[in-house]
């Protein structure tokens, strides 16, 4: 992973190279804190030492009790679904992959009629084993391969924390399960039992996604000029501290379309703390050009814009053609035509003032994801530091949690009697 920072200097809001400078004595003290953290395995820390500890050889036994199935679908919400839906979207398999984390109840009925249940894994995952999003959804997908005549116990893999439902029920039903890493928050388990056993059950080669990691984490250094994922951190953090609030995270690669989506849940419950953080906004290029591409341009001067490609992709030609004005187009390839788009919209915003970084990565395969996932997580982490934010936790999404669950009478929360108290100024049709 290689990050540009040059259209972030004399930007609005912008840095400068004696900002970055100025930066790095403090990126030095913050490294000396992470790399010590990791050492000791401490809570969070020990995120980012899991390309060595991932248990590469549980996952291969958990998984391996399952003959290439069809399908894997995984029940599980936020970092317990995101970094496996990251690696199984941006890599072509023969089994499919379906993701669960949500309770829609017509997207959960459509997916069940379509699913093959009998040739499919059910990968039920929850550190914690009490999200209600999943365990509801386990026990309806559960419900359903029951009525299929489907053995759920030779059909499930757990992932899942020391104790709690899923464990007990691993332990009653003797089902293959994984132990979610100790101290690491769900949101920085991508590198892990948490995110790797999809791919292995869709036979890619995992070992690569853990040595893209290796990589990312030997590139940790006590300088930001020396280390891409900390670069991206110190400079975001400071595009943040002048005002960029906004994180557009563009990927120009469609198979990447989910990182941005696994990237919002780090950035934002990670940063997102004491009144402070960064709002990470999901846009994919080119298709976004056509779209959001006039906001982040010509809307407030808030945001900066993540640019991410492959060096690498296939190339598909395009035809000759006499289409009036287009002829230019023939000969070429969408692969040319794709780069110029990203070069162009980095241009676009460059001219316009409005602060953009380039990540670029080899190509999309297994180690150059592992390097993308893992510098991200740094970047994350550093950032964190810098901010002097508590990077791993998440306090603020346990009120609406108890609200929910009171108003499903899980129990008295004060929080389910505010949502009663709903102050309303209803505006109907007339
Ligand atoms: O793996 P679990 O415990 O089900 O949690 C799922 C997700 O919910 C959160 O705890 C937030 O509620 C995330 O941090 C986590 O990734």
């Amino acid at each position: 992973m290689n990050v540009d920072l040059g259209n972030a200097l004399e930007t609005t809001p912008g840095l400068t190279t004696e900002t970055l400078d100025r930066l790095d004595s403090r990126v030095a003290a913050a490294h000396d804190r992470i790399a010590a953290g990791m050492a000791d395995d401490e809570f969070g820390y020990a995120a980012l030492t899991l390309p060595e500890t991932a248990d590469l050889d549980a996952i291969r036994a958990a998984t391996g009790r399952f003959d290439r199935p069809e399908a894997v679908l995984t029940v599980g919400i936020g970092g317990s679904a995101l970094g496996a839906a990251t690696l199984a979207n941006a890599l072509e398999s023969d089994v499919d992959a379906y993701f669960l984390d949500n309770v829609d109840p017509d997207a959960v009925d459509a997916l069940l009629a379509d699913l093959p249940l009998s040739e499919t894994v059910v990968n039920v995952v929850s550190k914690s084993g009490t999200t209600a999003e999943t365990l509801a959804n386990f026990l309806v997908v559960r419900e359903a391969m029951t009525e299929a005549g489907v053995d759920w116990t030779e059909r499930t893999l757990v992932t899942t924390g020391e104790e709690g439902n899923l464990r007990a029920l691993a332990d009653a039903h003797d089902l293959p399960a994984l132990d979610v890493p100790e101290g690491v928050p769900g949101r920085f388990t991508a590198i892990s039992t948490v995110g790797l056993a999809v791919p292995a059950l869709q036979g890619h080669d995992v070992e690569a996604v853990l040595a893209g990691g290796r990589d990312g984490m030997t590139s940790l250094s006590g300088s930001l000029f020396e280390t891409p994922a900390y670069a991206y951190g110190a400079a975001t953090y400071a595009l943040a501290e002048r005002g960029a609030l906004t994180n557009a995270v563009m990927p120009y690669a469609e198979s990447l379309e989910t990182f941005a989506e696994w990237f919002a849940q780090l950035w934002a419950e990670s940063l997102g703390k004491d009144g402070l953080g960064q709002t990470p906004a999901r846009a994919l290029g080119a298709t976004d050009q056509h779209s959001q591409l006039q906001l982040y341009r010509a809307g407030p001067p808030d945001k900066l814009v993540s640019l991410i490609r492959p060096t690498e992709r296939s190339s598909t030609p395009i035809p000759e053609t006499d289409l009036d004005g287009l002829a230019y187009l023939g000969g070429s390839s969408l692969a040319d035509l794709l780069d110029a788009e990203f070069e162009a919209t980095e241009a676009s915003l460059a001219a316009a003032g409005v602060p953009n970084v380039r990540l670029e990565i080899d190509r999309v395969d297994e180690r150059s994801l592992g390097e993308l996932l893992y510098g991200m997580e740094a970047a994350c982490v550093l950032y964190g530091e810098l901010a002097s934010v508590s990077t791993f936790t998440q306090p603020a999404v346990e009120w609406g949690k108890k609200a929910a669950r009171g108003l499903l009478g899980g129990g008295d929360f004060e929080e389910a009697a505010a949502v009663a108290n709903k102050r309303e100024h209803r505006i109907e049709r007339s």
